[in-house]
């Protein structure tokens, strides 16, 4: 396409991505309260193209003319407000891309929160506008926190002004555009005289809505920016009216560089919301400088609620790499996978600075920082449960399920994540439980550990495997995540006591004390007359299902359960491993029956009798039961379903036509 084709077919106006177009849509008609937040977000934008370019600058030094700078500039004649910074500049290109599409995977994540999304591609502006209207109607104000939680960058800027014009110049470019819509559907990109342009960088200029003159007061300004934007590093000054002396409203010296004494909690919490684009309060905030074999700066924020990607697989740190204060990468891998909730930047004095980003991060002493920066987190965080258990267990309650990854993935950092952990327990549903707690309620004869995995703690706490343990007073941790399968299995215990899972092997419980000594001796003693014929019968009904019955030391209540075999994996974690498809075949478990149960002395009783169909059908029953109390279903549901209604006919008097 020639360039003059090029320009005629710019200045048409493009339609917005259909999910621009709904994400404005929501700014324009947004009550959301807290409308500051626009500046806040061309602000943060204004020192990105700043720091962008003093790294590109480190190659070409030409590219960066003037000392970095923010200006905001107020016209209240023309009712504009202009926010200018001398960074990197947009192409033509550029400007359609990130203007004209939504790459935050914060905002996408903001619009998937919303509902279900439009078909992708465009809609015609009446459609676009049909949808957004049926969203707005349904959803109500549902939208409001949402904002507040996510952020939504540059868009945010419609939810002041009517029109929007963003004048660009791509540093060592001899071409300007500006870019420019009213928020309704499509925007237009136009070249632009190279003497109306900033010789490098961006004037966003923002013509107010008659509602949202009030941001043209200086004193409005001045405070938002002191409040949320004072630690951004590139200085801010304001120009009160055309051709007015600047004054200056920030320094640009960056937060992490300044002494801790000298920053206030409320400059740490605004400098998080601004890394974080999260806006509730930092749990627990790190900031300290490494003095030693290497020099470096580091300021971390532990989040007071979960970040929307916590699980994303592709979630990394997100840390903020700077050497000697210039900006490398913001997606730094510098945590582990299982410290990945914390935000934070970086600023290191002896990385090299004139090699490629990937190098950086390849360097030794960046291995040397990354393992500092670890150890330096969990050792604070080992030091707030120590001194404020409330608090830390609010973020266990956000974030343990990913510590405990490095449980498994860290096996030489398991002593310090085993002092952090938390745990929900058989006597202590509600959570809370330390291994060491456990350690000092252990029983008289009790050698083990004891969990219980699964996916749902309440199911778990009424688990029938527990019955045995809760008789003999025996706490049995309560694992539900994922993770927990893993780590239990690989880890070797903890201070001398095995983890030992109650669904595998043996009990082994019975040397233990019961609570009630009157409850009665070990069921073996007294197995009444019958139970070895029982058994099996009921093993050959079972057939292929089980690889055994037996009696059992660990049921009380119930008349059965399931477990695994003595060898072999926990039943959670072949589920699991099943479930990843990475089990070739799934071991039988083995059926344990409660001797002592009503039900099981009645079902002895039967055997012999002619009426092989009822001990044949109440077996399957009490199979069944057991994997239904397991969250699993039935083996097989219309056979089930046809038993128990033979079942419960019989009860209800009537036999089966
Ligand atoms: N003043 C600016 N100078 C240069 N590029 C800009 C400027 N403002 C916005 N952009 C470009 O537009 C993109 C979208 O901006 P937006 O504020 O919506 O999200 P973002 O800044 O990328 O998100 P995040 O804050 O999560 O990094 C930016 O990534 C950047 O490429």
């Amino acid at each position: 396409m020639s360039e003059a084709a090029g320009q005629s077919q710019s200045f048409q106006a493009q339609p917005f991505q259909a999910d621009v177009a709904r994400l404005l849509h929501l700014m324009v008609h947004s009550i959301y309260s807290d409308r500051d937040i626009f500046l806040r977000e061309l602000l943060s934008n204004a020192a990105d193209a700043c720091e962008k370019l003093r790294y590109e600058a480190l190659a070409d030094p030409a590219l960066a003319k003037q000392p970095f700078n923010i200006t905001i500039g107020v016209d209240k004649d023309a009712g504009t407000l202009a926010i200018e910074d001398n960074g990197v500049g947009m192409t033509r290109e550029d400007l359609a891309d990130s203007l004209g599409t939504i790459a935050r995977s914060g905002t996408r994540a903001f619009l998937d929160r919303l509902g279900a999304r439009p078909e992708s591609g465009e809609l015609s502006p009446q459609e676009a506008e049909d949808v957004r209207e049926t969203e707005l109607e349904s959803k109500g104000g549902a939208h409001v926190d949402l904002i507040g939680q996510f952020g939504i960058g540059f868009y945010s800027a419609f939810m002041v002004a009517d029109r929007v014009e963003v004048f660009s110049r791509r540093a060592g470019s001899d071409e300007a555009f500006v870019w420019s819509s009213d928020g309704k559907g499509s925007f237009t990109i136009t070249p632009l005289d190279l003497d109306h342009a900033p010789e490098h960088g961006t004037r966003v200029v923002l013509h107010l809505t008659e509602a949202s003159k009030d941001y043209l007061d200086a004193y409005k300004i001045e405070g938002i920016v002191r409040e949320h934007s004072s630690a951004l590093a590139a200085p801010i000054e304001l120009v009160e009216s055309p051709g007015a002396e600047p004054r200056r409203l920030s320094d640009g010296q960056a937060l992490w560089t300044k002494p801790k004494s000298a920053i206030t909690a409320e400059e740490y919490a605004d400098f998080y919301h601004t890394l974080a684009g999260q806006f509730d309060a930092p749990a627990l905030t790190i900031h300290w400088r490494a003095e030693g074999r290497h020099e470096y700066t580091v300021l971390a924020f532990v989040p007071s609620s979960r970040p929307f990607d916590l699980f994303n697989p592709e979630r990394h740190g997100r840390a903020r790499l700077y050497v000697r204060h210039v900006l490398i990468t913001d997606d730094a891998d510098v945590l582990p996978r299982w410290l990945r909730f914390v935000r934070l930047v970086v600023d290191s004095a002896d990385l090299p600075l004139n090699v490629s980003r990937e190098m950086i991060q390849e360097s030794p002493v960046f291995g040397a920082i990354k393992k500092g920066v670890a150890n330096k987190i969990l050792h604070e965080l080992t030091k707030l449960a120590e001194n404020d258990s409330a608090k830390f267990d609010d973020v266990w309650k956000h974030f343990g399920v990913v510590l405990k990854e490095g449980l498994y993935e860290e096996p030489e950092k398991r002593d310090a994540l085993f002092a952090l952990a938390r745990f929900a327990s058989s006597s202590h549903p509600e959570g809370g439980r330390t291994l060491k707690d456990y350690i000092a309620g252990l029983k008289e004869n009790q050698t083990a550990i004891y969990y219980l995995l699964g996916d749902d703690l309440k199911r778990l706490a009424a688990s029938p495997q527990l019955e045995g343990f809760a008789a003999r007073g025996v706490e049995v941790l309560l694992l539900p995540d994922p993770i927990d399968a893993f780590w239990v299995s690989t880890a070797v215990g903890y201070e001398g006591k095995p983890f030992k899972s109650v669904t595998q092997g043996a009990a082994d419980i019975a040397s233990i004390p019961l609570l009630d000594a009157a409850a009665g001796e070990a069921p073996e003693a007294q197995p009444p007359a019958g139970l070895a014929a029982l058994f099996a019968l009921m093993k050959q009904t079972l057939e292929d299902s089980v690889a055994e019955v037996r009696a059992s030391d660990r049921l009380a209540q119930s008349p059965a359960c399931l477990i695994a075999p003595d060898r072999g994996p926990d039943r959670r974690l072949e589920q699991l491993l099943a479930e990843h498809g990475q089990l070739g075949a799934a071991t039988k478990p083995i059926l344990e029956i409660n001797p002592k149960h009503p039900l099981i002395q009645a079902l002895a009783s039967l055997v012999g009798s002619p009426d092989r169909q009822k001990i044949e059908d109440i077996t399957w029953l009490i199979f069944d039961e057991a994997r239904l109390m397991e969250g699993e279903k039935p083996a097989n549901a219309p056979e089930f379903a046809t038993r128990l209604t033979r079942i419960l006919l019989e009860a209800a008097g009537r036999s089966a036509a």
